[in-house]
């Protein structure tokens, strides 16, 4: 039985879920199969879910859902739902499309799936072993779409925590905000990054993300992620501080090699302000979760 046949078996009477768990660059995810159940988690199941000491643990449990008729007219596979350790439902997230396409792919047998979600059907291919590419965007600078509480200069934000200032805000189905410095010290991170992330300015929060450019084509990386963990990689954020990069002169070429601290994810910047992610999926393990049904 291969991961995907593991995770579609009938949940048992009993309600103990199969799940897989995988990992894009240590960016870690729980993952079900809910094509044949109509109702909702409840939150607190979401949050147990990802919670470490439960056996499963991570930092996003997606759910693989049956795609909307818009989706499916437009090829849509499979759709993802994806949903942060607060119980919250988030439009994108870089890392887990990679590892859902190749559970799909698994399925499928094919070289390529559309997946939809929140922020729109992603097209997703093999490129190479346990690599995937996803086309992801496209990246907006629209201070209303990120969104914003207020019109402001997103390339130059007014904001300024510690060593983070003159950020850029973007939107790529998640909202985000790129800070460059001359040099990435992590442990700075979670002392500066919270205020940005709860800035009013935000209503929604924010992902923050702190970046050194490297050369002409490479950045160092690390994102403070909603809703407050410093991941050892993020994807969408490092398509935006690729693009980010760019705009503001820091690279000039629109293939951006992004070094996060779990490792590598390569940023094709193309047209339509559209960006090409590639990187590596991973398995952790395999098991049988808790999960009620919200009422
Ligand atoms: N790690 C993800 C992003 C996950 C969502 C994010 N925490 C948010 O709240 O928007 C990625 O790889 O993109």
């Amino acid at each position: 039985m291969n991961h995907i046949e593991f995770l579609s078996q009938t949940v048992p009477a009993d309600g103990h879920w199969p799940f897989v768990k995988m990992h894009g660059l240590e960016n870690y995810f729980v993952i079900l199969d809910r094509r044949e159940v109509a109702k909702p988690f409840a939150v607190e199941d979401i949050i147990r879910i990802c919670s470490t000491n439960v056996g499963a643990g991570g930092e996003q449990l997606l759910t693989i859902e049956r795609p909307s008729s818009e989706g499916r007219a437009a090829g849509a596979y499979a759709a993802m739902r994806i949903f942060n350790i607060d119980g919250n439902e988030v439009g994108a997230c870089g890392n887990a499309t990679r590892c859902m396409a190749y559970l799909l792919l698994e399925e499928t047998r094919t070289e390529e799936v559309v997946i939809e979600t929140a922020s729109g059907m992603l097209k997703c291919h093999r490129a190479g072993s346990r690599q995937i590419s996803v086309t992801l965007g496209p990246i907006s600078l629209d201070w209303q779409k990120v969104p914003m509480s207020r019109e402001v200069d997103t390339l130059h934000l007014p904001l300024k925590s510690g060593p983070l200032s003159d950020g850029v805000a973007l939107h790529i189905g998640n909202p985000h905000a790129v800070f460059f410095v001359d040099r990435l010290v992590h442990d700075d991170i979670p002392l500066f990054a919270p205020a940005i992330q709860n800035d009013p300015l935000f209503p929604e929060g924010v992902n923050v993300g702190v970046a050194e450019a490297i050369d002409a084509d490479s950045i160092r990386l690390a994102v403070w992620e909603r809703p407050g963990i410093l991941t050892k990689a993020c994807g969408t954020g490092a398509c935006v501080a690729a693009y980010a990069a760019l705009k503001r002169g820091f690279v000039n070429s629109m293939k951006v090699k992004v070094y996060l601290p779990a490792g590598e994810l390569k940023i094709e910047l193309i047209e339509n302000d559209m960006v090409v992610m590639t990187g590596p999926v991973a398995f952790c393990c395999h098991g049988y979760i808790e999960g009620r049904l919200a009422a």
